[in-house]
């Protein structure tokens, strides 16, 4: 009989599980190309296509609450937040609990939320260094970025670029955004930028939180 591994509950192959959760405990950061599903990508590209078309997406902004504001000159992406409504959602949505089990059960990281979101790049533009969470003051423990193009020329710009924890001119990776991409690592530590996009880019950004209640009040996730 073959043993079940607390690793294959996720619906994604436990080898490439495994190689994820080595990468974020070595480096705090792993990328993998052809990981998510491509038939998958292709609905949440469809859909999230739809939805710009019917002027359905949200300037981005940065800051939580009442800190939130439009800086374009910081982000220029407009997004739409997950709400399983359809069937490419939910799928997603579920790969991505299956992630968090084996994160939880793998790392005791306490993880017992995802939030995610479309993101739609117009060409120009881009996203500047930042890091998704600050110490101590936020409850995004793990971010995940899944890419939903088809076809990225190697000239159209738009990677991802993932720094070093402990220096953040260091670039540690160039990621391009090809549909199948994932990418994940601490949101505390690991900082990270969109260069400039000739071409719309599609993604969906997500992130595994931690409950942080403060004063009696769970935070809310956005
Ligand atoms: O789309 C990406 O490659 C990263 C997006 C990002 O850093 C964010 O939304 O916080
Ligand atoms: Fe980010």
């Amino acid at each position: 009989m073959t043993p079940i591994s607390p690793l294959s509950t996720s619906g994604l192959p436990p080898a490439r599980l495994t190689e994820l959760i080595d990468a974020l405990v070595e480096q705090g950061w792993f990328v993998g190309e052809d990981f998510i599903d491509m038939d998958l990508c292709a609905e949440l590209h469809r859909e999230l296509a739809v939805m710009a078309a019917r002027d359905e997406l949200d300037a981005a902004g940065i800051g939580r609450g009442q800190a939130h504001t439009l800086r374009r000159d910081i982000r220029g992406d407009a997004i739409r937040w997950l709400d399983r409504q359809s069937q490419a959602q939910r799928r997603y949505l579920d790969v991505m609990q299956g992630l968090q089990k084996a994160l939880n059960q793998a790392l005791f990281l306490g993880l017992f939320e995802y939030e995610a979101h479309f993101a739609r790049y117009p060409p120009q533009a881009f996203y500047q260094r930042h890091l998704d969470s600050f110490r101590g003051r936020s409850n995004r423990v793990i971010s995940t970025v899944s890419y939903l193009n088809p076809d990225w020329p190697s000239d159209a710009g738009g990677e991802m670029v993932i720094f070093a924890a402990d220096d953040p001119e260091r670039e540690m990776a160039r990621v391009r955004p090809t549909a199948g991409t994932f990418a994940c690592f601490l949101s505390e530590t690991i900082p990270h930028e969109v260069l400039p996009t000739r071409l719309p880019r599609a993604s969906i950004a997500g992130w595994f939180r931690r409950n942080a209640s403060l004063g009696g009040l769970v935070d809310p996730a956005h």
